[in-house]
């Protein structure tokens, strides 16, 4: 969809190491010495810089032909295309691959932790699975023809979001971002000066049980009603909101679909433990035991 790698492959195969040891070097301090993760991290990234010139440089010259973004990038910002008023508001390649990149790194981990937690909590809680599975079966039930999932069943499944608003929360995939101060303030008897970095501790938020009573329970109907501003922030909040929110919500909507309506699992570990990176993931990935329903 971003920019249409092959599953497997040589290719795929790089991709998938630089990109593991720039997911692991989010994290580290910045020291650009060798050895250090965020040395590793940079090297990585210089790596994936240089797939990327050529995937742009194959684009450009015709010999590969895609429907993607990145494909759309290349045609909205060439030089001499009039697709955007004004030459200077045309990304730069340097600025095409910046965007590739954070596409890649801020959509993937974050994806693939949501639906490893969720397959957890769902397994761990069969009144809740039950409940989503008969809104599954319904959707298959009600529909005229055709196996696919189509765009208005996809946008009519009330309690899936509310148990996707519920493993966001509890599971905290991205525990803290950062927000610059705009003008001196005062919280809590701190204060805080302009321009200031300021880390949201977002798994506090996510577990007051002033707003969440029995903040540890998994309980998708503490979204039936509307809550409290600020304090659901699964996807973050304000101008710089996740803007891959709809389609990681897609996504999963359409793994839940699929899974609940053919499948049944069992955990074949019991471990209750996170991995403290930056994207929260169960430490040991949650391996499970799948059968046909
Ligand atoms: C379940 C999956 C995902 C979760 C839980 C998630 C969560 C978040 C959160 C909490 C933020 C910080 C928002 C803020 O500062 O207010 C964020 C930012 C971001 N996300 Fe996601 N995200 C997910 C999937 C994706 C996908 C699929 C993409 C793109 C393909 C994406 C692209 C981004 C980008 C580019 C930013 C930075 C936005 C900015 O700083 O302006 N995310 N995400």
């Amino acid at each position: 969809m971003i920019m249409s790698l092959e599953p497997s492959g040589e290719e795929q195969e790089r991709f998938r190491a630089n990109f593991k040891i720039i997911s692991s070097s989010f994290a580290s301090m910045p020291f650009k010495i060798p050895g250090t993760a965020f040395h590793r991290g940079i090297k990585a990234r210089d790596s994936m810089y240089a797939m990327i010139d050529s995937i742009i440089a194959k684009r450009r010259n015709g010999e590969v032909i895609q429907q993607d973004f990145l494909e759309s990038l290349i045609i909205k910002h060439s030089k001499g295309t009039n697709t955007i008023d004004n030459e200077d508001n045309k990304l730069t390649d340097q600025q095409m691959k910046d965007n590739i990149l954070t596409l890649l790194v801020a959509g993937h981990d974050t994806t693939t932790a949501a639906l490893t937690w969720l397959v957890k909590f769902l397994g761990e809680n069969p009144a809740v699975l039950e409940q989503l599975r008969e809104e599954h079966l319904q959707i298959q039930a009600n529909r005229k023809d055709g196996t696919n999932l189509t765009w208005s069943e996809v946008n009519n499944m009330p309690y899936t979001n509310k148990v996707i608003s519920e493993t966001l929360r509890r599971a905290t995939i991205l525990p803290w971002y950062s927000r610059k101060a705009a003008q001196d303030f005062e919280i809590d008897g701190y204060n805080i000066k302009k321009g200031w970095s300021i880390n949201l501790d977002v798994v506090s938020i996510h577990h007051d049980p002033e707003t969440f009573p029995d903040p540890e329970k998994f309980d998708p109907s503490r979204f039936d009603a509307p809550l409290k501003t600020f304090s659901y922030l699964g996807f973050g909040s304000g101008p710089r909101m996740c803007p891959g929110m709809n389609l990681a919500k897609l996504e999963i909507c359409i793994f839940i679909h699929h899974l609940v309506c053919k499948y049944k699992w069992s955990a074949l570990e019991k471990d209750d433990s996170v991995q403290p990176t930056l994207v929260r993931m169960p430490k040991n990935k949650y391996p499970i035991m799948v059968e046909p329903l």
